[in-house]
């Protein structure tokens, strides 16, 4: 592996973050999720070489979808690149059908959990880079998502209460990755169905990216950028929202939530929003759409005795006495 002599800016800026982010602690056992693909070819190439530096102990991970023809030769192809690199393989091939990206995303995280717990890895990392994240958050604001969307993809995240998710190259870009590639001759696995733009994924990333780019060459790692302020942003108004659901908040069981609507009206309307979204995602067991959350809000300062049409599953919300109640069926206050 590269001596420190030999390390290329990019070893050198993954190094600093890591670093300054206290992203992946010296000393670790770390799972690195590898397709095969530029991204997480990359990104272990890097870990493998910085691995000294850092005393890690790697191990890599790759998951068969059994999407393409080419799966279990693109499993075959990773084993052989953990064989020669001398670094602990492991993989793991579905049974069932995935129908979707996000039910593989799922299938994915699940085997990854399980691998680490398995063989006690407390970090999984994985390629997602600056081009993903600009990605997601333009995927994410065309569907209409708030903040919390736009934050998209982040530095780490609880996978379990033991394991943690860790990103370390948000702030590469694609065109980095690739050419990282090349230089350390490393070959690709290349994905087919990345070329398939009957997936919205593909066609942001070959369309709308590289018309954008007319407007800002440097479009994704600014998105990157935006999606970092809303993390920070996002992250305190959660813990503001927490906060004040927790003072608004009379009664709070299975089946009612009863909360205080002088506190709610004090409130700034992005807090009163985050708190109805919280309760109502916690009585209706699924995520609430803007347009519910927007009902309740207008009757926090409605009449008496005011209430909504039922909600997904017969749900009600109700003013009595300057409070706001969410039923999660139609109990109503004996
Ligand atoms: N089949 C897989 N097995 C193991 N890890 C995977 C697999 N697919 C994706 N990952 C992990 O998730 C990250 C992001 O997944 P995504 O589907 O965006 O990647 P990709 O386009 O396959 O990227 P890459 O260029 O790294 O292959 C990858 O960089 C990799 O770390």
């Amino acid at each position: 592996m590269a001596e420190c002599s030999d390390w290329s800016l990019l070893h050198a800026k993954v190094h600093r973050t890591l670093r300054s982010r206290c992203l992946l602690p010296r000393d670790q056992r770390i799972l690195v999720a590898v397709s095969g693909g530029q991204d997480s070819l990359c990104l272990i190439k890097l870990l493998l070489d910085l691995q000294s530096k850092w005393q890690w102990h790697l191990g890599i991970a790759h998951c068969n979808h059994q999407w393409r023809s080419d799966a279990a030769a693109n499993a075959t192809y990773v084993a052989q690149l953990a064989q020669a690199w001398n670094t602990p393989f492991y993989s793991e091939t579905t049974d069932r059908v995935l129908r979707s990206e996000a039910a593989a995303r799922q299938w994915r995280y699940q085997v990854l959990s399980a691998i680490a717990q398995k063989h006690q890895y407390k970090y999984i990392v994985t390629g997602h880079t600056a081009s993903d994240r600009a990605e997601t958050l333009l995927y994410n604001l065309i569907r209409g998502s708030g903040a919390d969307g736009l934050q998209s993809l982040t530095w780490y995240r609880a996978l379990t209460p033991e394991i943690g998710l860790v990103r370390p190259l948000l702030e590469v870009t694609r065109e980095e990755t690739a050419q990282f590639c090349q230089d350390m001759q490393l070959q690709v696995w290349e994905d087919s169905t990345n070329q398939d733009l009957k997936y919205a994924r593909n066609r942001i990333r070959q369309e709308l990216i590289p018309y954008l780019h007319q407007f800002n060459p440097k479009v994704e790692q600014t998105l990157a950028q935006t999606a970092e302020i809303f993390h920070a942003e996002v992250e305190y108004l959660e813990s503001a929202a927490a906060q004040l659901q927790q003072n608004a908040t009379i009664t709070n069981d299975d089946a009612t939530v009863k909360l205080d609507c002088l506190i709610l009206r004090n409130a700034p309307l992005a807090l009163q929003r985050r708190v109805i979204r919280r309760v109502l995602q916690q009585t209706l067991q699924t995520a609430p759409s803007f347009a519910q959350i927007e009902k309740i809000i207008t009757l926090i300062t409605a009449p008496n005795c005011s209430q909504t049409d039922p909600l997904p599953g017969g749900a009600i919300a109700q003013i009595k006495q300057n409070c706001l109640w969410i039923y999660s069926s139609r109990v109503e206050e004996k």
